[in-house]
């Protein structure tokens, strides 16, 4: 036996303050080296990462940088040639150049703008292409996160992570990417042409810089944080519509409709003062910005004058810098709003990051190609556990299931019989013990290859937006169509499969609304049948079905635990009295053991429950 477990910190509890510090905090991703980082308001780290995903794209990339080159020289050359119009042409009247370089000028122009389209279009796929790869990769996160990340965090603040805040990185990728790039190259770009002209005109010129440089820091200082905020009100937001919307029945039922509404109208108030904030302050930025420019063509007006007066510079000149100066302050403008829209996107990019950070939920080795089968012997050895570190759920737990047998788990709600489950699936792992699959530690399983040796069949029955083939296949994906009518009959689920008007192609709504509750169990049970497992779990449903479906579902239910080994969250007489053994568990522990008969005359907890069961027809 291996202790290595039982010295090392408890799994689950580890895996917990790792989700709670950081509400969540970003951990030790194998993928990205074992550095343990602080929660990353780290504007560099966060850009790195996404350069990351853009460098895969090198050549799009290379267009778009060279389109972007040459749609900023042609802008640049635009002013220097109107100057030399003026100058050469208009002021000398020789009208016979003014046309070929009027034609010039033009075709300056044309070229210009049709850079410009190559360029937003490669911008487009290029930026699409990279928030496809990061919607997958989060994607994908979501699917190896261990079950406990999922208890813990808000499931439409999830979904906010992988709709809004990666729109947020592609609307950025896609414009304020080019534009930041683009606004450097013409802010060096005229400035050197500027110099080119006049010394004296360019400090004139440039003199209102320092001002808005002063302005614009102090302005996106305050914009990113209300933005981050703004994004995290706009998670929240979504998280209640989702959560209300998922139980609506529960909302309607209660009559908190009003409740609701009042909540929700709470959190949209908070989204729209932050959003008003944000908004407000990035859009100042624009009027402020014009402003700062029409100030800068009076002064060059007026200097330019003065020079032009004393032939220092000529009246093409003065044109040209009012062109320059046009192109030198716009990308400073551009440069802070975009730099509004890049913090935001940033603080999007950041929390898809910091799920992408969390460790996933470890496999274990690698698991050879062919799983060999196994027998279905279930031994469960002074197990203890507890879902967080301070309260104890199971205690002391012991249990052996024979290849085969059937254990029907009973007790008082919350007692602990769900918990059992989940640490055989290794949803959780235990803290102390040992659970053994045919004498080999489940802790030193591949969990993939555990779970394959296990069927599930729970309470409320899942079913997936698609056909019924297609849920029932789900549980073998190679299986064939007769494959999948088979199971279905042999879970009892044909005969009621085909009388809807589509049969098998029937499609289902995600929710399975259009099935009722013992149809979707069958379905289930069929998609177990199909998948063949040694070891099976079923929770039995509670409520109510009808007489002749509950018929249907036990009879399936026992065709399918035929040959395995299998654990009943029992709450009918039938399925108790058939089982091998029965567990009572109560508070965490076993408490009484054995068959029907033998728990009957030990005239305890069982007993009671099943005199209660003549009065109820139920147990548990
Ligand atoms: N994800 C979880 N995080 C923290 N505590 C949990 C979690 N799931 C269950 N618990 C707690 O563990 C205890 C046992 O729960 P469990 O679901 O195993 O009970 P159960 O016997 O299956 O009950 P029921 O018959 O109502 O399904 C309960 O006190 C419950 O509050």
């Amino acid at each position: 036996m291996s202790t290595d477990h039982r010295s090392s910190p408890p799994q689950a509890n580890k895996a917990q303050a790792h989700f709670e510090q950081m509400g969540f905090r970003p951990g030790q991703g194998p993928h990205h080296g074992a550095v343990p980082k602080v929660r990353s308001k780290n504007t560099k780290e966060t850009l790195l990462r996404i350069w990351g995903y853009l460098k895969q794209q090198r050549q799009a990339l290379v267009i778009v940088i060279v389109c972007t080159a040459l749609t900023s020289g042609l802008s640049l050359l635009g002013p220097y040639l109107i100057g030399k119009i003026i100058d050469n042409h208009i002021m000398p009247h020789r009208l016979n150049g003014l046309l070929r370089m009027g034609w010039l000028l033009f075709g300056v122009y044309v070229l210009g703008a049709m850079f410009t389209w190559i360029q937003q279009y490669v911008a487009s796929s290029l930026s699409q292409h990279t928030v496809r790869e990061m919607r997958e990769d989060l994607f994908q996160q979501y699917q190896r996160l261990p079950i406990q990340f999922f208890d813990q965090q808000r499931h439409g603040e999830l979904m906010s992570r992988a709709t809004n805040d990666i729109t947020n990185v592609s609307n950025t990728l896609n414009q304020t990417v080019v534009q930041i790039i683009s606004s450097v190259l013409m802010l060096v770009g005229s400035l050197a042409m500027m110099l080119s002209l006049s010394l004296w005109m360019t400090l004139v010129t440039i003199l209102t810089v320092p001002i808005i440089a002063f302005l614009t820091k102090k302005i996106t200082k305050y914009t990113r944080q209300y933005f981050s905020t703004q994004q995290k009100q706009l998670g929240d937001v979504n998280g209640f519509v989702q959560e209300n919307i998922s139980g609506l029945k529960v909302v309607k039922v209660f009559g908190r409709e009003a409740k609701s509404v009042e909540q929700f109208r709470e959190m949209n108030e908070k989204l729209r003062t932050i959003g008003i904030k944000a908004q407000s302050l990035s859009g100042s930025m624009g009027p402020l910005m014009n402003a700062m420019r029409n100030l800068s063509f009076v002064v060059i007006a007026v200097f330019g004058g003065i020079f032009a007066y004393h032939e220092v510079i000529t009246i093409g000149i003065i044109v040209s810098f009012l062109n320059y100066a046009n192109q030198f302050s716009q990308p400073i403008n551009q440069l802070a709003n975009q730099y509004n829209l890049f913090q935001s996107a940033v603080a999007g990019a950041e929390r898809v990051f910091e799920v992408l950070d969390l460790e996933p939920e470890t496999l274990g080795e690698k698991e050879s190609a062919a799983a060999p089968a196994i027998r279905g012997e279930v031994v469960f050895d002074r197990v203890n556990f507890g879902y967080t570190s301070d309260v104890a759920v199971l205690k002391n737990v012991s249990l052996q299931a024979k290849p085969g047998q059937t254990i029907a788990l009973v007790g008082p709600t919350g007692a602990g019989k769900t918990t059992i489950i989940n640490l055989l699936t290794r949803f959780y792992d235990i803290q102390s013990g040992r659970i053994l699959i045919d004498g080999e530690e489940i802790q030193t399983m591949n969990k993939s290859a555990l779970r394959r040796h296990i069927g599930l069949v729970l309470q409320d029955a899942y079913v997936f937006s698609g056909t019924i083939r297609d849920n029932i296949r789900y549980g073998r994906l190679n299986a064939t169509d007769q494959e999948v009518e088979k199971a279905a009959w042999l879970a009892n689920a044909d005969s009621f499969i085909r009388k809807l008007p589509s049969g098998y192609d029937t499609y289902l709504s995600a929710e399975g609304g259009n099935l009722s509750q013992g149809q979707r169990q069958l379905l289930t049970i069929a998609r177990a049948v199909l998948a063949d497992p040694a070891i099976l779990i079923l929770d039995e449903a509670t409520s109510s079905v009808d007489t002749r479906t509950e018929l249907h579902i036990q009879e399936a239910m026992r065709t399918l635990m035929q040959g395995r080994t299998s654990f009943v969250i029992a709450h009918r007489l039938s399925t108790i009295r058939e089982a091998d053994e029965i567990l009572v568990i109560q508070d965490g522990q076993i408490t009484e053991r054995g068959s029907h008969d033998e728990l009957l005359k030990r005239n305890g907890f069982y007993a009671g429950l099943h005199r209660h069961q003549f009065v109820q027809g139920e147990v548990g």
